[in-house]
């Protein structure tokens, strides 16, 4: 039996809530997300629980990180399912914020980590990491929790996000947590319900192609000429065109021909209908 999480929706609720939980000597951890959960997320909450004695959830689709003819209008939206989802995984919040709340009038500040954020996605989406500083360094000063955990499947923003914390001397500690496929090996994401069921085929495909290429490159293969390969059978199964594949290292990201020894990982990004789905796997 699961019980229902607490919802705060504003952020002197979620304090007054967390001064009482830690008066009680209880651990807090943080789970930012967009909502539209699912597995992945869920993962996020069970990790957290396993660590923490409370854990606050929150569901804000964060105009600020979206760009110009992005889908901030249709991302999903599904408030009682997300809440029903982690009152299942064992949350004790969700932090519903209003854009007003989390961005009232006047608000002019802005949290830019550079360098980390120039390439993969960064370079895709411009401005999009800045909405993503901006708003996480705002969840972690609100919610002073212990830690806060983030998916692997935005290996990138994990990478830019540990550093902002290091950088601000932001008192939260980053947990990154394995990314959850399903059965095909599909990354699970919420962007996956805009495909149809033929497209969901086609998506699966990515991630076999993508082990494939990480195989060879993690075998001496050539390594931006193996993306280049992956690239192109991308297409091949059926997506309508690529951002990105890309051998970087997994710390730094900086891109890597000769794999060596260093700890390097493949990247990918690609659109496939009004869907822009990625994907990343270590190669050594
Ligand atoms: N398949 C997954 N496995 C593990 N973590 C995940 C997975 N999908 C998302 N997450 C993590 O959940 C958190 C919230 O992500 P978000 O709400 O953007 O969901 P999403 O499914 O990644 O959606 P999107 O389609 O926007 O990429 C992030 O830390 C993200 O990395
Ligand atoms: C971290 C995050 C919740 C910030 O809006 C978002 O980028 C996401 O869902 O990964
Ligand atoms: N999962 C990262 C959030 C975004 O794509 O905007």
């Amino acid at each position: 039996m699961s019980t229902r999480p607490i919802i705060f929706r504003t952020v002197a609720d979620m304090r007054a809530q967390v001064a009482l939980w830690r008066a009680a000597g209880d651990r807090i951890a943080l789970v930012p997300t967009m909502g539209g959960l699912h597995a992945g997320h869920q993962s996020l909450v069970s990790r957290g629980v396993q660590m923490a004695d409370r854990v606050i959830t929150t569901i804000f689709v964060n105009p600020t990180q979206f760009g110009a003819g992005e889908d901030l209008d249709s991302y999903p939206r599904q408030e009682a399912v997300d809440v029903a989802m982690i009152a299942e995984s064992g949350g004790a919040g969700v932090f519903i914020p209003s854009a007003r709340e989390m961005y009232p009038e006047g608000f002019a500040t802005k949290v830019e980590v550079a360098g980390l954020t120039d390439m993969l996605c960064g370079a895709r989406r411009p401005g999009h990491f800045d909405g993503v500083t901006q708003v996480v360094s705002k969840l972690l000063n609100q919610a002073g929790a212990d830690m806060a955990l983030f998916g692997e499947k935005d290996w990138q923003q994990l990478a830019v996000i540990r550093r902002m914390v290091q950088d601000l001397d932001i008192p939260t500690r980053i947990v990154g947590v394995p990314i959850v496929r399903d059965d095909y090996g599909l990354a699970l994401s919420s962007r996956n319900s805009y495909l149809s069921d033929l497209q969901l085929e086609v998506a699966r495909k990515m991630n076999v192609i993508l082990k494939r290429a990480a195989y060879d490159i993690g075998t001496g293969g050539p390594a931006q000429a193996q993306c280049a390969t992956a690239a192109q059978a991308i297409l091949d199964a059926g997506f309508e065109s690529i951002d990105y594949v890309e051998c970087r290292d997994a710390q730094d990201l900086s891109l890597i021909e000769e794999v060596g020894d260093r700890p390097a990982r493949l990247f990918a990004a690609a659109h496939l209908g009004s869907a822009r789905l990625i994907d990343n796997l270590a190669v050594n």
